[in-house]
């Protein structure tokens, strides 16, 4: 006889489970917005920095908002002597993801007011984080390479600044444009599974630095933020246009999982995707990436004759950084430059109207039975 199992909704694929006044999904219309913004309305015209304070605060700045915001993220971006001399002694195998989640412990770690829940004192929590994360980001690439770091440059923007203390140079505007077009299309995307991971850590009444580690290592894995590195190693993988359209059948065949393609919420295609696709684009003709936009072209074909599912916002974007130049370890950690904007709104807005995050479960093990007599169970 089975016992009779309440309805379960495996990985809560459809469960509404709280409100949220950040950013809307509509997977009926493929698109997204920020506050009410579209988000390839805020791409075409703001700076991820005006993106980054309409997230927090609800509406875009003004001009003397967008000043003052832009000044203290800058005069932020430092890390003390002691906080590279820790991060530097990270093993060089472990993923750059890991430096991160190490780096948001140490923060937490060495805040003295990390355990006060005071709103304003949250708002400068998230503010520094988003200062010091390409910071850290841009010493591990360095480290790796076997380079000195380079300081940030309190004179340059958010994204003109990461390539500076990435390469000691900063691109064309062009490519800085795609860059930040990328960071805004990264910023936030509601109930997440990092995003998600956030907010249930946060509801346990714990600090934000906590949550902002837990959300670092739930968008590591590759069914999430960690599809953008997957998608160029499969990418290179393929390494020729004419034999996408045979791996990716062949790949199918043995039940691979296709990188950078499916979403749980978006059935009939990424919001994001277009204009993370005339990013790419453009950078792949400034940098002469052909190769890969063929590549990525006859994978999205063959991904759509023969399972219908459509490219998700990673497909694009991670071949978009490697044009750029950056290391594929980087791609995920690039991701959390952006997210941590829409990780601590989210979390700021949990506490806000918080409840303890604990669903159910139904029991599936051994039934009920008592424990066997000492003498019976140690018997061999
Ligand atoms: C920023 C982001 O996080 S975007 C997501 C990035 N992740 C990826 O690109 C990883 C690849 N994609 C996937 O693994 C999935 O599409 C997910 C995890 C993103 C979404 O998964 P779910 O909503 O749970 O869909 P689910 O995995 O049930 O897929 C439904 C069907 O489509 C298939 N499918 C979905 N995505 C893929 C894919 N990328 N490759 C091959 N088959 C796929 C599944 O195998 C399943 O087929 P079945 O019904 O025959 O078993
Ligand atoms: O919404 C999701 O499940 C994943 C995603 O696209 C994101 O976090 O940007």
């Amino acid at each position: 006889m089975t016992a009779h199992l309440p309805e379960i909704r495996k990985g809560l694929a459809g469960v509404v489970v709280d409100t949220t006044a950040i950013s809307k999904v509509m997977e009926e219309t493929n698109s997204l917005t920020y506050r009410g913004y579209p988000v390839q309305d805020l791409a075409a015209s703001c700076s991820f920095e005006e993106v980054a304070f309409l997230i927090w605060h609800g509406e875009l700045p003004n001009a003397d908002e967008l000043r003052r915001f832009m000044e203290r993220e800058r005069a932020r971006r430092s890390l003390s002597r002691s906080q590279i001399a820790l991060l530097s002694r990270l093993p060089d195998t472990c993923h750059p993801m890991d430096t991160l989640r190490t780096a948001v412990s140490l923060l937490g770690a060495e805040d003295p007011e990390a355990e006060n829940p005071d709103p304003t004192l949250a708002h400068t929590k998230a503010l520094d984080l988003l200062a010091k994360l390409p910071t850290v980001v841009a010493l591990d690439l360095r480290r790796r390479r076997g380079e000195d770091p380079i300081p940030p440059n309190p004179r340059l923007g958010f994204a003109a600044n990461f390539f500076h203390m990435c390469f000691g140079v900063v691109p064309e505007p062009e490519v800085l444009r795609c860059f930040e077009i990328s960071l805004i299309l990264y910023a936030e995307h509601s109930f997440n599974a990092s995003t998600f991971t956030a907010r249930v850590v946060t509801s346990t009444l714990s600090d934000m630095y906590s949550a902002v580690t837990a959300a670092i290592g739930a968008l590591k894995g590759s069914l999430h933020g960690g599809a953008n590195e997957a998608v160029m190693h499969m990418m290179l993988e393929v390494g020729d246009p004419g034999r996408a359209d045979g791996w990716l059948r062949q790949a199918l065949a043995e039940k691979r999982k296709i990188m950078g393609f499916g979403h749980r919420v978006y059935k009939h295609g990424d919001s994001r995707v277009p204009t993370m696709k005339q990013a790419f684009l453009a950078m792949a003709e400034r940098r002469h990436g052909q190769k890969w936009v063929e590549i990525s072209e006859a994978l999205e074909r063959a991904m759509l004759e023969e399972k219908g599912i459509h490219p998700n916002l990673d497909f694009p974007t991670g071949p978009a950084y490697y044009l750029m130049g950056f290391d594929i370890p980087l791609f995920t950690p690039i991701f959390v430059m952006s997210r941590i904007t829409g990780w601590t709104a989210h979390i700021i807005e949990q506490a806000e109207a918080n409840a303890l995050i604990r669903p159910l479960s139904a029991y599936s093990g051994a039934a009920q039975r008592a424990v066997p007599a000492p003498a019976l169970r140690l018997a061999g």
